[in-house]
C-alpha cells in the first residue's frame, strides 16, 4: 500500500468482481481478435520508444512542441518503413503517437482528395510521391472569411489558354486560406479549393493541386505567402499542428493540376462536366467525417477510462465512526453521470465500425457508377460527426469534473485531452446537415416512395405516427424492440412536425430558416436513433466470451434510456410515451447502474489502452495514483528552483516594503 491512503490493490479487487471475460470484450470492442492483436502490438511499440514520450508535452513552448512533432512524425515514418508496417499498422502507430500533426492531413485529406477527385492519370502522377513522403500535402479549403459556406470561397483559379495554365489568386484579405492543418510550416503541396474561371465565366468551387514550397530548401515559391495562424486553446493539445495561412499573388500552375475527375477544362478553355455528381467534390469530407466518428469513441473511452479507474481509487466520506471511506464510484450520482458516458463510448465505437462499413460500401458503389447511396452516406457522416463530437467534448469535460480537483491538473491528462479534442466539434462543420435529407425523405414518403437504409423506418409512417408504447414495468424497457419503437416514433414525429410547419411558411427557404432550431432537434433525434439501432444490431451478432453480450446489453439499455431521460420532453411532447413510462425508464436506469458497478473497471480495461496512450496519472492501470501525482508535481519547471525566478525583482522588495511599513 502506498503512503497516505492510496490503494493500488484497489483496482485488482475491482477486476476480480467482473462478471464477464475481459479478453472477449476486447475483441468485441476492437472488432476482431486480429484487431486486438495489431492494436496491442502497435500501442506497445509506441509506448516503449523514448522518442514518443509525451509526459512533458504541456510544458513545451510552441516552437519546441512543433519541433517535437516533426521529430515524432519522421521517426514514426522511419519505423513504418523499417518494420514494413501495413497501412492498418501504420495508422494505429499514428494514433498511438497521439500528437496531431501534418501527417493527419496528408493521409486523412490530401491523399483522399486526389484519390476521390483526381483522374487515373493524376492519381498515377501524384499518389506515389505522396505515399513515399516525397511531397507533403494538406487540404486548403477554408478561408479567413468563409468556412461553412464553401460556395462562398473567394480564391480564384483563372484559366489562361495562352499558357495552358491556371492563375491562382487571393483577391481579398478574406480570401486568405486560413486554418488548414499542416499548411503553416510543413506542407510542400496543397489541394486548394478555388473558384474556377474560364472564358470569363465563374464555374464555382473546384480542387487544384498547388505546390507551395521548394522541394530543395522548403522556402515558399514565388507569389506564395505562408505562415502559421497562431497559438490555439490549451497547453500542448492542438498546438502541435501548424494550422496555416496562405495567400496567392497570381501563382501559375499547369492546367493538368486541376483535379479533373468531376469536371475538366479543355486545352481551349472549355468547361466540361462529366456524369459524376458534383457533390463528389465534398467526398473527402465524407471520408474524414467517418474517421472523426471513429475518433470520438477513442477520445471518449480514454476520458471514461481515466474517470472510472480514478473513481474506484478515490475515497471520500462515508464512514461515521472513523472506518474506511467510500470509493466515489459507489456514489449513485457518480454512477449516473459516469456510466452513461461509458455506455456512449461503446455505442460510438459500434456506430463508428458500422459507418466505416457504410463508407466502404458507398465507395465500391461509386466505383461502379452507382451514386444512389451517396445522399444517405453524406447525411449519416455529417450527422453522426456532429452529434458524436459535441457529446464527446461535453463528456470529456464531465469526466474532468468527476475527477474533482486532481482532474484539473495537466498530469490527469484530461485538460489536454479536452483541448485537443474540442476543435473536432468545429472542423468539418458543426451543422447537422441531415435535416434537409430528412425533409426530402418525408416528402418522398408522402408520395409513396419506400425509403431504405437508415431512413427505412420512415416508411412505417402509419404505425409510427400513432403508436403508443406498451411498456408497463421498468423491466419492459429491457426489450430492444420497445426502445427502438419509441426512438423511431420520436424521430419521425419530430421530422413530420417540421415538414408540416415548413409547408405553412411563405416559402420553403423561409420555412427552413425559421424552423432551423426545430430541424436541428429533429436531426439529432434521427442520429440518436441510428446510434441506438446500430448498438441493438451489434447485439444480434454472435458475440463470444462468457458474459460479454450480457454486459453489452446492459450498456445498450443504459445508452438508450439515458437519452430518453435527457430528452424526455421530446418523447412526451410527441406523445410517444407517458410520464409514467418515462419514470419507469429512470427506475430501470438506477438498477442497471448498480449492475454495471462491479464490472466498471473491467469494462474500461477492455479498451486495452497502455498507460502511455492514456497519458494520465489518475488513469494508471495499477491504480498507484498518489505517489505518481506527487512525483509528477516535482517535474514542473516552477520546481526547478526552490526560490522562484523573480523573487529578487518582485517578491523580495514587496516583502521588505511591507516589513518596513509594519515597523512604522
Ligand atoms: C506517421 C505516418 C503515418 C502513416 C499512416 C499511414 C496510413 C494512414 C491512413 C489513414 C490516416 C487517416 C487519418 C485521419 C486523420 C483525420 C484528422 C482530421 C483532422 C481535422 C481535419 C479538418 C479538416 C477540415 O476542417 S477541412 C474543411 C471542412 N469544411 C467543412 O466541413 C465545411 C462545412 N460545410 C459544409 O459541409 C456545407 O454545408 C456544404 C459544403 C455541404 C454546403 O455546400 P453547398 O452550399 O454547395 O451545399 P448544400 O448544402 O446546398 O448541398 C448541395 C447538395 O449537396 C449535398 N451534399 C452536401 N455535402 C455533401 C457531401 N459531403 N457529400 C455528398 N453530398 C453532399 C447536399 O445534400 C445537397 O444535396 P441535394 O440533393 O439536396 O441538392
Ligand atoms: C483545429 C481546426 C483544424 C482545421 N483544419 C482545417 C483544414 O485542414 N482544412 C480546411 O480547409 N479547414 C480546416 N479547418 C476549418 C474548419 O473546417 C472550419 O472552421 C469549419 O468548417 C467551420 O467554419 P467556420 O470556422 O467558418 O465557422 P462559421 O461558419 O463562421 O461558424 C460560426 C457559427 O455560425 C454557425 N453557422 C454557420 N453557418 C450556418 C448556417 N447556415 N446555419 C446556421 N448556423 C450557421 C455555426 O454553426 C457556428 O455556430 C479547421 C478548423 C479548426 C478549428
Amino acid at each position: 500500500m502506498a503512503d497516505g491512503g492510496g490503494e493500488p490493490d484497489q483496482l485488482a479487487g475491482e477486476r476480480a468482481t467482473a462478471q464477464f471475460d475481459v479478453d472477449g470484450m476486447k475483441v468485441a470492442w476492437a472488432g476482431s481478435r486480429h484487431a486486438v492483436e495489431v492494436a496491442d502490438r502497435m500501442a506497445r511499440l509506441v509506448a516503449s520508444d523514448p522518442v514518443f514520450r509525451k509526459d512533458t508535452r504541456t510544458m513545451l513552448s510552441r516552437k519546441e512542441l512543433f519541433k517535437d512533432t516533426l521529430k515524432k512524425a519522421a521517426h514514426a515514418w522511419k519505423r513504418i518503413v523499417e518494420l514494413r508496417l501495413t497501412e492498418e499498422e501504420a495508422n494505429l502507430l499514428r494514433l498511438y503517437v497521439d500528437q496531431p500533426g501534418y501527417v493527419d492531413l496528408h493521409w486523412g485529406m490530401f491523399v483522399p482528395a486526389i484519390k476521390g477527385q483526381g483522374t487515373e492519370e493524376q492519381q498515377k502522377k501524384w499518389l506515389p510521391m505522396a505515399y513515399k513522403f516525397q511531397i507533403i500535402g494538406c487540404y486548403a479549403q477554408t478561408e479567413l472569411g468563409h468556412g461553412s459556406n464553401v460556395q462562398g470561397l473567394e480564391t480564384t483559379a483563372t484559366f489562361d489558354p495562352s499558357a495552358d495554365e491556371f492563375v491562382m489568386h487571393s483577391p481579398t484579405l478574406t480570401s486568405s486560406k486560413w486554418w488548414p492543418g499542416g499548411l503553416g510550416k510543413a506542407s510542400t503541396h496543397a489541394v486548394v479549393y478555388a473558384r474556377l474561371i474560364t472564358e470569363g465565366k465563374d464555374y464555382g468551387i473546384h480542387g487544384f493541386i498547388v505546390q507551395l514550397r521548394s522541394l530543395d530548401d522548403h522556402s515558399p515559391l514565388p507569389g506564395v505567402t505562408l505562415g502559421d495562424i497562431g497559438g490555439k486553446f490549451g497547453s500542448g493539445a492542438y498546438n502541435s499542428m501548424d494550422n496555416g495561412v496562405l495567400r496567392f499573388d497570381h501563382v501559375r500552375i499547369p492546367r493538368d493540376q486541376m483535379l479533373m475527375r468531376l469536371s475538366q477544362v479543355t486545352r481551349e478553355g472549355k468547361y466540361v462536366h462529366s456524369d459524376v455528381p458534383k457533390q463528389l467534390l465534398y467526398g473527402t469530407m465524407v471520408y474524414v467525417r467517418q474517421t472523426i466518428v471513429a475518433d470520438a469513441s477513442k477520445a471518449l473511452s480514454r476520458a471514461v477510462c481515466i474517470a472510472v479507474r480514478y473513481s474506484a481509487i478515490r475515497k471520500q466520506f462515508g464512514s461515521q465512526d472513523g472506518g474506511p471511506e467510500t470509493q466515489v464510484l459507489n456514489y449513485k450520482t457518480q454512477q449516473s453521470r459516469l456510466f452513461p458516458l461509458l455506455a456512449s463510448a461503446y455505442a460510438y465505437r459500434f456506430v463508428g465500425q458500422w459507418l466505416k462499413w457504410l463508407y466502404t460500401d458507398v465507395t465500391q458503389k461509386l466505383e461502379a457508377k452507382d451514386y444512389s447511396t451517396l445522399p444517405e452516406a453524406h447525411a449519416c457522416t455529417a450527422g453522426l460527426k456532429s452529434v458524436t463530437t459535441s457529446a464527446t467534448a461535453d463528456a470529456i469535460e464531465e469526466c474532468r469534473k468527476l475527477c474533482g480537483g486532481h482532474g484539473y491538473l495537466n498530469s490527469s491528462g484530461l485538460p489536454e485531452l479536452f483541448a485537443v479534442y474540442v476543435p473536432a466539434c468545429t472542423y468539418e462543420g458543426d451543422n447537422v446537415q441531415v435535416a434537409r435529407f430528412l425533409m426530402k425523405t418525408v416528402a418522398q414518403v408522402a408520395t409513396g416512395k419506400q425509403p431504405v437504409g437508415t431512413i427505412a423506418y420512415m416508411g412505417n409512417i402509419q404505425h409510427l405516427m400513432q403508436c403508443k408504447s406498451a411498456v408497463n414495468t421498468a423491466e419492459d424497457w429491457l426489450n430492444p424492440a420497445a426502445i427502438k419503437e419509441v426512438f423511431e416514433a420520436r424521430a419521425l414525429r419530430m421530422a413530420v412536425n417540421c415538414a408540416q410547419n415548413i409547408s405553412k411558411a411563405p416559402s420553403q427557404e423561409e420555412g427552413f430558416s425559421e424552423l432551423s432550431p426545430d430541424l436541428l432537434e429533429a436531426a439529432v433525434a434521427h442520429v440518436q436513433l441510428i446510434i441506438v439501432t446500430k448498438f441493438i444490431e451489434k447485439l444480434q451478432e454472435d458475440i463470444p466470451g462468457p458474459g460479454v453480450k450480457e454486459q453489452l446489453q446492459k450498456l445498450c439499455s443504459i445508452y438508450a434510456l439515458h437519452l430518453l431521460h435527457k430528452h424526455l420532453g421530446d418523447f412526451l411532447s410527441t406523445g410517444c410515451i407517458t410520464a409514467r413510462q418515462g419514470a419507469l425508464a429512470n427506475e430501470l436506469l438506477g438498477k442497471l447502474y448498480a449492475q454495471v458497478r462491479p464490472n466498471a473497471v473491467a469494462l474500461v480495461d477492455a479498451f486495452d489502452y497502455t498507460d502511455h496512450y492514456l497519458g494520465s496519472v489518475l488513469g494508471r492501470y495499477d491504480g498507484d495514483v498518489y505517489p505518481a501525482l506527487y512525483e509528477e508535481a516535482w517535474k514542473d519547471p516552477l520546481n526547478e528552483t526552490v526560490v522562484p525566478d523573480g523573487y529578487q525583482e518582485h517578491l523580495r522588495p514587496l516583502l521588505k516594503q511591507q516589513l518596513k511599513l509594519s515597523r512604522l
